[in-house]
């Protein structure tokens, strides 16, 4: 895909994931940048009449909450992050409808927890009622739930999010819109190593354009910066989603015609459902360690993995449960669903072949359901 045909199909998606960063709704002094976000509305309600369901996906809650809760700067400790994301979500939400009421537009938020996208019965749930807001022409305004998410059970940070709702949506486009015009070279607010200022990329095409970039941290907003933008675009890519990366002050272009800005090409195979499950949704709950003839089965010839070239396992996974797998050297290599469980697989360990019982001659990962990282 060249530069101008990812741009003609997000121009053309008809239903388009929006992300917005903290840095584009929120002010670290007054709380929500309301004058801001009408101009976002403004250009997402244009969107939405010229045809496509636009569904948005808005951080801000912690950075709305700062200047209320008198804080100075933006919390590190869960505890009070979270009691800042409580005050500032109901601001946000309030924002989000009294904005999009200037246009008649009902709004649903939807608050989501990593469980209600890594667990398979609760992803059903949370799609069905993006659906159904969306067949309802409500515009759903998603945010990770941090009142209740823990340090280990998050999304980590909202483009991982965005990413993920693009592929439950079946979106056909992601914008993520953020305070830097598209990604660059190395950090814009900092020199490159060559002492030359940072230069912007218009599109990645694969992972050789991102040979020597520098993605670095965020603003005083903003939780994940570049590095979460480009994990998040891969994310999308495995989906098949092509991904535009702006700056929220040229919401209008970005969604219109997507002339600004970086894009990311989708690769032009989407992975199954179950298969990007496998990869980026399902939490991991173990590990099963393989050897060298085993990595080379797996990852070299996409082959189902046997027992015997299990070496160890960790964890105290069950059957059907997803788990990493790791090489001889602990580097992980790959993540399958097991169909044993963990105490069955360390009972057996060690046996050749032959020896094993006729029950564990299956694979305890098929082929179909292990993906390489
Ligand atoms: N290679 C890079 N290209 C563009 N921006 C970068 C890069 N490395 C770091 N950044 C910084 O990342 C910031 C955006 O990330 P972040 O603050 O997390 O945004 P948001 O709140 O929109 O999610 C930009 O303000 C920019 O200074
Ligand atoms: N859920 C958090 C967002 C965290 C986050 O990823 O922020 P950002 O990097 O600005 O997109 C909030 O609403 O503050």
């Amino acid at each position: 895909m060249t530069d101008s045909t990812v741009r003609t199909a997000i121009a053309q998606a008809r239903t388009i994931v929006v992300k917005i960063g903290s840095s584009a709704v929120t002010d670290l002094n007054t709380g929500i940048a309301l004058d801001r976000l009408d101009v976002l509305v403004d250009a997402l309600e244009a969107r939405m009449r010229a045809g496509s369901d636009v569904i948005v996906v808005s951080s801000g809650a912690v950075g709305a909450g700062i200047a209320p809760l008198g804080l100075k700067k933006r919390p590190t400790d869960l505890a009070t992050k979270q009691a800042a994301a409580s005050v500032g979500q109901l601001k946000l939400a309030q924002a989000w409808d009294a904005s999009f009421a200037r246009y008649d537009r009902t709004v649903g938020q939807v608050l989501l927890t990593a469980d209600d996208v890594s667990n398979r019965a609760h992803h059903a749930n949370a799609q069905r009622t993006l659906d159904r807001l969306r067949s309802l022409h409500a515009v759903a305004v998603v945010n990770e739930n941090d009142t209740v998410a823990t340090n280990e059970l998050r999304f980590g940070d909202n483009d991982r999010l965005g990413a993920l709702v693009a592929h439950l949506t079946g979106a056909d486009a992601l914008v993520l819109l953020s305070d830097v015009d598209g990604l660059y070279t190395g950090d814009p607010r900092k020199p490159g190593p060559d002492g030359q200022p940072a230069r912007m990329i218009r599109e990645v095409a694969g992972p050789e354009d991102l040979d020597g970039v520098i993605a670095g941290t965020g603003g005083d907003l903003g939780t994940g910066g570049m590095a979460s933008k480009l994990s998040a675009a891969r994310l999308a890519a495995d989906s098949g989603v092509p991904v535009l990366l702006a700056a929220a002050a040229e919401a209008g272009r970005a969604l219109t015609d997507a002339s600004v800005g970086t894009v990311f090409a989708a690769r032009p195979q989407r992975l199954s459902a179950r298969r990007f499950w496998v990869r980026h949704a399902a939490e991991t709950h173990g590990r099963v360690t393989i050897d060298a003839g085993a990595v080379q089965a797996v990852v070299g010839r996409r082959r189902s993995l046997l027992l015997p070239g299990i070496t160890a396992v960790s964890g105290g996974f069950s059957s059907g449960d997803v788990v990493e797998l790791a090489g001889p050297d602990g580097e992980v290599c790959a993540r399958g669903v097991s169909s044993y469980d963990a105490d069955d697989i360390a009972a057996v360990l060690g046996s050749s072949s032959a020896d094993l019982p006729s029950d564990f001659r299956r694979p305890v990962i098929h082929a179909d359901d292990l993906v390489r990282t």
